[in-house]
């Protein structure tokens, strides 16, 4: 059932305040960025790739899993090459979801797509950093950088690249540590080292971890059990065990929902079948995000409004959406309160 989105109801979402949680920086790059880069930096695409815009626009629109749309991913970022290049990235990024109405942003980047191409990692941290110190300058949003691993490489690769990034953590300049890529053949107890070392040295960190996109419930139990992560990104398989709901309810664990990702890598054939109601029914907090938007085909609102056209909620559903992707977020509690009270605001201005 499709439900009309009123143009009220559209406003309504555009104004709420939203914080997004699960946005890879790398995965912003489209076609109009990618190619003008890939002839900048003169970068010589693999024969397979897609020569022209309509032709990769058509790659994005049939991506058959996960894996299909990582061999394009990861083939895009090798455009970027200068801390220019990042810069502009991120920036462009922050714009558009400006533009969306995001106040939080919490950002993903993969370094190790970028180390083993040669760029080292000042050159990635300090372009996406300016973007952020940017972004919250002139556009009042709060950011955090998260660095993830790179599951199809060795957790000793992981373990190597926390070495190399950790001055960023130390000054602060890198707030999370997170886990994606190809996740059924690389389960999270792989990396338990990794996040234990983070846990040690770096304990005021964010852990994070993908679970539940392709892997069952077992995939999140061993994140929160194994890497002791306080947020799992995705978390669409958890509702295939009562248990792991309950868990996830009775500890406020957030989940960060991306509906149109999950739609074009076929997790669901329709958004409608995410397991929504059932989360908000137990009382499992998430927040709604655009995951790779550039490949996906939407920023932040358009995922909010895909799922309103899918499930067409009431603004306190939407208000509870909200504020829980407040509270979840990686920020101060006087951040918190600033942010809580524009959703009042907002929503009390549309009762409808
Ligand atoms: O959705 C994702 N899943 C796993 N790895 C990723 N890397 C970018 N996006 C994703
Ligand atoms: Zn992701």
């Amino acid at each position: 059932m499709i439900h009309t989105v009123t143009p009220e109801m559209h406003q309504f979402l555009h104004e709420l305040p939203k914080c997004e949680h699960h946005v890879h920086l790398e995965g912003t790059l489209g076609p109009e960025l990618l190619f003008p880069l890939a002839a900048r930096n003169n970068i010589q695409l693999p024969d397979h790739f897609p020569k022209t815009v309509d032709d990769l626009q058509y790659k994005y629109d049939n991506f058959k899993d996960l894996q299909d749309f990582l061999d394009l991913y990861y083939v895009g970022m090798s455009v970027l090459i200068t801390e220019d290049d990042f810069f502009e990235l991120a920036w462009a990024y922050f714009r558009k979801a400006h533009a969306d109405g995001l106040h939080h942003a919490e950002t993903f980047f993969d370094p190790q797509g970028h180390l083993e191409r040669g760029i080292d990692m000042e050159t990635v941290v300090k372009g996406f950093r300016k973007a952020c110190d940017k972004a919250e300058a002139e556009l009042g949003i709060t950011t955090k950088l998260i660095m993830c691993l790179l599951r199809h490489l060795p957790a000793q690769d992981g373990l190597d690249t926390i070495a190399l990034a950790k001055p960023y953590y130390e000054q602060g300049l890198i707030h999370g540590l997170g886990l994606d890529s190809s996740e059924k053949p690389f389960p999270p107890e792989l990396f338990k080292e990794c996040y234990e070392h983070m846990a040690k040295h770096h304990p005021e960190v964010l852990l994070t971890a993908h679970a539940g996109e392709e892997g069952g419930p077992d995939y999140i139990h061993n994140s929160l059990d194994l890497l002791k992560v306080t947020r799992i990104d995705h978390g669409v398989n958890s509702i295939k065990d009562p248990q792991l709901i309950k868990r996830l309810a009775d500890n406020q664990t957030m989940l960060s929902l991306c509906p149109m990702s999950n739609l074009k890598l076929r997790v669901v054939q329709d958004i409608a079948e995410l397991p929504i109601k059932e989360w908000i029914e137990a009382g499992v907090p998430f927040s709604i995000n655009s995951d790779d938007p550039a490949y996906f085909g939407g920023y932040i609102l358009d995922n909010y409004l895909a799922v309103q056209s899918k499930f067409g909620l009431d603004v306190p559903t939407w208000k509870l959406i909200a504020q829980n992707g407040v509270k979840g977020s990686h920020i101060s509690q006087s951040r918190k309160d600033e942010l809580l009270q524009r959703i009042e605001e907002v929503c009390s201005k549309y009762i409808f």
